[in-house]
């Protein structure tokens, strides 16, 4: 069945539809993994965006029921350059096809993925379309026009949860798959979803935290109440600026309880300190993402998805910058001045990518042991 991609500055690329059929608008956006595709998926960061794959050949090893970071994919639709039909690992349950159509999510496949990225790398990433539906170049390209930006929206509340819930699966291991630590938890960690992946939630279990889940509205004095150690924020889709709710609880929590952040978590501790964030032209999307520790003068290679950043100037009276990408010098990490508050804009959670930044985790609870002594 045919399929097109449509950008709304006009650039239209003819494919062939996999996974669910049907028509959806998102931010058109490239991620440089050469594996992790499954992780990717159901990352709720990508909410609202349509994910293209840089790796020519997507699904060679199938889907398994473990290797996701939450209940369902929440992307908007998936292109690739070529989908593996007959996967093979000893953990494949379905093939990639089979499993996006059961979770109605479209795939386009047979794109040309490098003049895609090019393109993007060029223009800057923008709102497309993929559509198996209409197939009229010209009116998909007025629907990816029309179709709304992600500047300034709250997917945030799309993705969060209803409820809180306590997390205690720690990291997969091989012959066991996850496993729970044998020792008693050390500290009791309120957790803000704002879209948040669960292998953060298993490094903070394996590094001796009893995990609360709380929707990302959840008032401060609420958090508070629960009498943390300390607090994390989540990673999560879309733009930060208008999470305002997210933004003030944050700033109600400084100085209260110890507080670290990943990703949308870094961004909205920044604009809690009263930084800026804006659009990078294409973003940061893959596993190799050098960026240096300006501590030690070490260099990380880093899990990174992110559209969004923070603008270097804005936080400087508040926190220092503690770590820059070394492709395009943009901010990768936070930490205040005076209070115990610190951030990524990377994974170190990777799932997908390398274990280089893990250490930051042993920081939080360092940090968690400092506070408890005052
Ligand atoms: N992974 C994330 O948390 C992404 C943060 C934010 N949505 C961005 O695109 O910049």
């Amino acid at each position: 069945m045919k399929a097109i991609l449509a950008l709304a500055d006009g650039r239209v690329f003819h494919g062939r539809a996999f996974g669910a059929g049907g028509e959806i608008t998102g931010e058109v956006v490239f991620n440089t993994s050469m594996t992790g595709y499954q992780e990717i998926l159901t990352d709720p960061s990508y909410c609202g965006e349509i994910v293209t794959m840089t790796y020519p050949q997507i699904g060679n090893y199938g889907i398994n029921v473990e290797d996701v970071e939450s209940a369902r994919p929440f992307l908007s639709a998936f292109v690739v350059k070529e989908v593996c039909e007959f996967p093979s690992n000893w953990r494949s349950k379905m093939s990639l096809d089979a499993y996006l159509r059961e979770n109605g999510v479209i795939g386009i496949q047979g794109i040309d993925t490098r003049a895609l990225v090019r393109h993007i790398r060029d223009k800057g990433a923008q709102t497309g379309i993929v559509s198996s539906i209409d197939l009229d170049p010209e009116s998909l390209v007025e629907k990816a026009r029309r179709a709304p930006s992600i500047v300034g929206r709250d997917l945030v509340r799309e993705v969060t949860c209803q409820t809180s819930y306590p997390w205690s699966e720690g990291p997969w291991q091989l012959g066991k798959g996850y496993t729970s630590p044998d020792q008693a938890p050390r500290y009791k960690v309120v957790a803000y979803d704002f879209g948040i992946k669960r292998n953060i939630l298993r490094k903070l279990v394996a590094s001796g935290c009893d995990v609360t889940v709380v929707p990302a509205e959840t008032p401060a004095e609420e958090v508070l109440a629960m009498n943390p150690d300390g607090v994390f924020l989540s990673n999560g889709p879309g733009d930060p600026a208008p999470i305002v709710y997210a933004q003030e609880n944050i700033r109600k929590l400084l100085g209260k309880t110890p507080i670290f952040g990943i990703c949308l978590g870094h961004q909205l501790l920044s604009l809690a300190l009263g930084g800026k964030t804006y659009k990078l032209k294409f973003g940061h999307r893959g596993g190799n993402q050098p960026v240096l520790r300006g501590e030690d003068q070490r260099v990380e290679i880093t899990s990174q998805n992110h559209g969004f950043a923070v603008d270097a100037a804005s936080i400087h009276d508040a926190a220092i910058q503690t770590h820059t990408n070394l492709n395009d010098n943009t901010v990768e990490g936070i930490e205040h001045k005076l209070l115990p508050a610190f951030s990524v804009q990377y994974h170190p959670e990777a799932s997908p990518g390398p274990h280089d930044a893990a250490y930051l985790f042993e920081k939080f609870t360092r940090m968690m042991d400092k506070a408890k002594k005052q």
